[in-house]
C-alpha cells in the first residue's frame, strides 16, 4: 500500500512541477499563447485538424505565438518576413529537427536526408540537390513525359468507357512512378482501369501503411513520460519500415550487379549517382536506401494531393477551368503537348495553381525545427530547445497578405504578385521544389488541354480536408471526363 502511495506521490509531484514549468516567464519578449493543460499542454485543442486552431490562434496572439504540444514548447510562425529571419538569417540556430521517437525510428537513427543532422545532412543534401537535375540524370524529364502519357491513357480509357475517373490512386501511382523512375529506374505498371501490377505494387502498399502511421501523429512524441514506451512500441510492432527497406534494398543490389562503366557519365537514376559518389561502399548502402525512401515519401503524396485539390477546384469553379483551357488553347493549340517552356505564357494557369496551393495547403506546416539556443528575433523571444513550426496555412489565411483569404480567387495573383511558397525557406527548404512544381505544371496543363472536368454526379465536390502526412481531400471523389 505504502509503495502505491509513494508512486502516486511521485507522479503527482512530477505532474505539478512539470505544469509549473509551462508558466515560465521569459521576460518582456515572451511569446503569448493559450493556457496549457497539465500533461497535454494545448495538444487536445489541436484535434482533429491542427492547422485550423493554429491559424485561429494567430488572431488572438499575433503572428508568432507559443503553444505547448505536450511537454514541447512550440513556436508557431504565421508571417513570411519573420519566417525568413528565422530560417534564412538565423539558419544555424534552426537547422535540425527535434529528436522524437518517431523521427528517430523512421530515419533509422537520423541516417537519412530528411531527418539527417550536421555535416552528414549537408553532404547528403548536396548530393541529392546536384543529382535531381537534367544535367546529371539526362532523361529525367523524358521519364516524366512517359509517365504522363501513361496517366493520360488511363484517363482516355475512362472517357471512352464512360466510367467515372477516381483521381486518388491514379495520381498517387503517377507521382510514385515519377519518384521510382528518378530514384531507381523502376515503375509500377498499371492496366487501364488503374489497377497496380508487378513487384513494386507491394512497395506502394507498404508506403501507404507508413504514411498512415506517420500521418496519425503520436502523443508519445510530445509527452516526456511516454517517449521510452513509444520507442519500445515501434521496435516491437512496426513491420512496414523493414519491409520497405527490404524491397528497396533488393533493387539497389540489382543496380550494383548490373552497373556498367558508361553509367558513371550517364547514370540511369539516383541510385547510380549515389553508388558512384559513395564508391560502392557497402557500409553506405543503408544511407542510399534511406535517401531513396525519403524521395519516395516526400515527393509522391505531396504532388498527388496537390493534383487532387486542383481537380476539385476545376470542377467547383468551372468559370476558371474555362479560362485556363482558353489560355492553353491559345498558347499551345491542339497539335502538341504543353511543355515547361510554355509556363511563361500561361499566367492564368500559373495563378490558378498558386491559388489552389494557397487555398488548400497540401503541407500545412514545415517539418518542425529545433531552436539550438535562446534567441530574440524582432519582438519575439524563442527559448533554446523549443520547436518551431512554420504555419503555411496561417500564412495562406493571413489578411496582411490576402484580401478575403477564405475566397478561392486565382485573379488575386494577377493583380498582386504576393510571394507565397509551400516549400519552406533557407538551406533546408524542399530539395525537390523545382521538380515538384514542374511535375504539377506539366501534368495539370496537359490534362486541362485534353479533358473537360466535372463531378461525376453533377454536384459540387466536397472540399473538406483530412489531416495526415499531407492535408488531402477528406473524400475519395469521382470525376466525369469528356474530350475537349
Ligand atoms: C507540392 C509538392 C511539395 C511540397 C509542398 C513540399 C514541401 C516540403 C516542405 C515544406 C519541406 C520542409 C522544408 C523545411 O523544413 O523548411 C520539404 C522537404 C523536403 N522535400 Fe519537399 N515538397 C514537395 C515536393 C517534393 C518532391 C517532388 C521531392 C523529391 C523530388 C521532395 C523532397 C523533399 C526532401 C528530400 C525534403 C527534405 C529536405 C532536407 O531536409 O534537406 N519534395 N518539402
Amino acid at each position: 500500500m505504502s509503495i502505491i502511495l509513494l508512486i502516486l506521490f511521485i507522479f503527482i509531484s512530477y505532474v505539478f512541477l512539470n505544469y509549473i514549468k509551462k508558466f515560465k516567464n521569459y521576460g518582456p519578449k515572451s511569446l503569448k499563447g493559450p493556457i496549457p493543460l497539465p500533461i497535454f499542454g494545448n495538444l487536445l485543442s489541436l484535434l482533429p485538424l491542427p492547422h485550423i486552431p493554429l491559424t485561429k490562434y494567430h488572431e488572438t496572439y499575433g503572428p508568432v505565438y507559443r503553444i505547448w504540444m505536450g511537454d514541447k514548447y512550440t513556436v508557431s510562425v504565421n508571417d513570411i518576413d519573420i519566417a525568413k529571419k528565422i530560417f534564412i538569417k538565423n539558419a544555424d540556430c534552426f537547422m535540425e529537427h527535434p529528436e522524437t521517437p518517431t523521427f528517430k525510428f523512421y530515419s533509422c537513427n537520423y541516417s537519412n536526408l530528411v531527418m539527417g543532422r550536421g555535416q552528414n545532412w549537408k553532404q547528403r543534401r548536396d548530393l541529392v540537390a546536384r543529382s535531381i537535375t537534367k544535367t546529371k540524370i539526362k532523361h529525367i524529364y523524358t521519364n516524366l513525359d512517359q509517365q504522363l502519357d501513361g496517366l493520360l491513357n488511363c484517363m482516355d480509357y475512362h472517357v471512352k468507357s464512360g466510367l467515372p475517373f477516381t483521381p486518388r490512386g491514379n495520381f498517387s501511382r503517377f507521382t510514385m512512378n515519377n519518384m521510382l523512375k528518378l530514384v531507381m529506374n523502376d515503375e509500377i505498371p498499371y492496366d487501364h482501369q488503374g489497377k497496380s501490377q508487378g513487384p513494386m505494387k507491394d512497395l506502394i502498399h507498404q508506403c501507404e501503411v507508413l504514411f498512415t502511421n506517420l500521418g496519425s501523429g503520436n502523443i508519445g512524441d510530445f509527452i516526456d513520460l511516454l517517449k521510452p514506451f513509444l520507442s519500445i512500441y515501434y521496435k516491437l510492432t512496426n513491420s512496414c519500415l523493414p519491409k520497405i527497406l527490404d524491397i528497396v534494398g533488393k533493387v539497389l543490389q540489382k543496380h550494383v550487379d548490373t552497373f556498367k562503366e558508361e553509367y558513371k557519365s550517364n547514370p540511369r537514376d539516383l541510385f547510380d549517382v549515389m553508388l558512384v559518389e559513395y564508391d560502392f561502399d557497402p557500409l553506405k548502402y543503408i544511407t542510399i536506401i534511406l535517401i531513396a525512401c525519403d524521395l519516395l515519401f516526400a515527393g509522391s503524396d505531396t504532388v498527388a494531393g496537390s493534383l487532387e485539390w486542383a481537380n476539385i477546384f476545376l470542377c467547383n469553379y468551372p468559370e476558371y477551368q474555362e479560362k485556363v483551357y482558353s489560355e492553353l488553347l491559345c498558347v499551345v493549340g491542339k497539335d502538341r503537348k504543353v511543355a515547361l517552356s510554355d509556363r511563361i505564357s500561361t499566367p492564368f494557369l500559373n495563378a490558378f495553381i498558386k491559388e489552389s496551393s494557397r487555398f488548400k495547403t497540401i503541407g500545412p506546416f514545415n517539418i518542425p525545427r529545433n531552436c539550438s539556443q535562446d534567441i530574440e528575433i524582432d519582438d519575439y523571444f524563442i527559448p533554446k530547445d523549443s520547436q518551431v513550426i512554420l504555419n503555411f496555412s496561417g500564412i495562406a489565411a493571413n489578411t496582411k497578405y490576402w484580401d478575403n483569404p477564405q475566397v478561392f480567387d486565382p485573379t488575386r495573383h494577377l493583380e498582386k504578385n504576393q510571394e507565397f511558397s509551400l516549400f519552406g525557406y533557407g538551406q533546408r527548404q524542399c530539395v525537390g521544389s523545382n521538380f515538384g512544381q514542374d511535375e504539377l505544371y506539366l501534368s495539370l496543363s496537359n490534362m486541362i488541354l485534353k479533358y473537360k472536368f466535372s463531378s461525376h454526379d453533377g454536384n459540387l465536390i466536397n472540399e473538406s480536408e483530412a489531416f495526415g502526412l499531407t492535408l488531402h481531400p477528406a473524400t475519395i471523389f469521382k470525376l466525369k471526363l469528356e474530350h475537349r
